[in-house]
């Protein structure tokens, strides 16, 4: 968890969360991917789990969790790219996404050692209600493996009792809905972001249709990072061929480094 502190620390901008789905296009791409948006300035990555039935998630993110699960990406398999990952050199902490069922089939407690055996910083669980984690938050500390919540801007009267029990940060959703680029966030942004950052003990990022850097420029004074899931994802898809490939993946790295720099600066 000093490893997620740490990567919010940053003062010249919000830290940057990136979001990839795990095997996709391929595990070899993904851990290329993940290098190449750490070398672009990430500063935590966040790792889904592909799940059959995503129900927080637009069509782009659907779409690649789908194409990693016919293509054979297990929960099994997303902890051994983490390994490989970790072993490839990459530093930054590692959160990942994985819906409930995934969790509670392996249980709590055997899930977050395993994450943490194999690298990884934190958790987030989009479809666990707060009130149903308990188990899991004890689990989670027990391993050091941060837990992130999520808060919408309709959690208004419980955002404080929801965030009270944040580790690593906090997970503040920007507007109603599933994933997916959008070009208005929801009209009351600041001043819900400004009750979560009132109410955290830990720093919040905010996600949910960030696709354009402008969009980063309005909300990074009101926030310790942003997230930005659909938008990558989909380039990786217009890529998709390339990444898979060995010969020709440099260059598709290279827009994607090139799509970051391009979000921050
Ligand atoms: O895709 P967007 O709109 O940029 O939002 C981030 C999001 O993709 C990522 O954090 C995420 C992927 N799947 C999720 C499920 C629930 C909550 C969040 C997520």
């Amino acid at each position: 968890m000093a490893a997620l502190a740490q990567a919010f620390a940053r003062t010249d901008r919000p830290a940057f969360v990136p979001f990839l789905v795990a095997g996709y296009p391929t595990p070899e791409a993904t851990v290329e991917l993940a290098l190449a948006l750490e070398e672009a300035g990430a500063d935590v990555l966040e790792l889904g789990v592909p799940y059959s039935d995503p129900l927080a998630d637009g069509p782009v993110i659907q779409t690649a969790a789908a194409a990693a699960l016919a293509r054979g990406m297990t929960v099994a398999g997303v902890f051994e790219l983490l390994v490989q990952m970790r072993r490839a050199g990459l530093t930054l902490p590692v959160v990942l996404l994985a819906y409930a069922n995934t969790v509670l089939q392996k249980g709590e407690r055997a899930f977050v050692d395993r994450l943490r055996a194999s690298g990884g910083d934190g958790l987030i669980v989009p479809d666990l209600p707060h009130e149903e984690a308990g188990e899991l938050r004890a689990a989670a500390a027990a391993a050091e493996v941060a837990l992130v919540p999520l808060v919408a801007p309709t959690s208004r009267g419980r955002i404080a009792r929801i965030v009270t029990e944040a580790t690593g940060f906090v997970y503040a959703v920007s507007s109603l809905g599933v994933t997916g680029e959008r070009d208005a966030l929801h009209p009351d942004l600041r001043a819900f972001l400004a009750d979560v950052r009132a109410a955290s003990p830990v720093p919040v990022a905010v996600g949910f249709g960030l696709h354009r850097r402008e969009q980063v420029r309005a909300v990074a004074p009101f926030v310790d990072g942003v997230i930005v899931g659909s938008a990558l994802v989909r380039l990786v898809m217009e890529r998709e061929d390339d990444l898979a490939s060995p010969a020709r993946r440099g260059e598709a790295l290279a827009a994607v480094r090139r799509f970051v720099a391009n979000l921050l600066n």
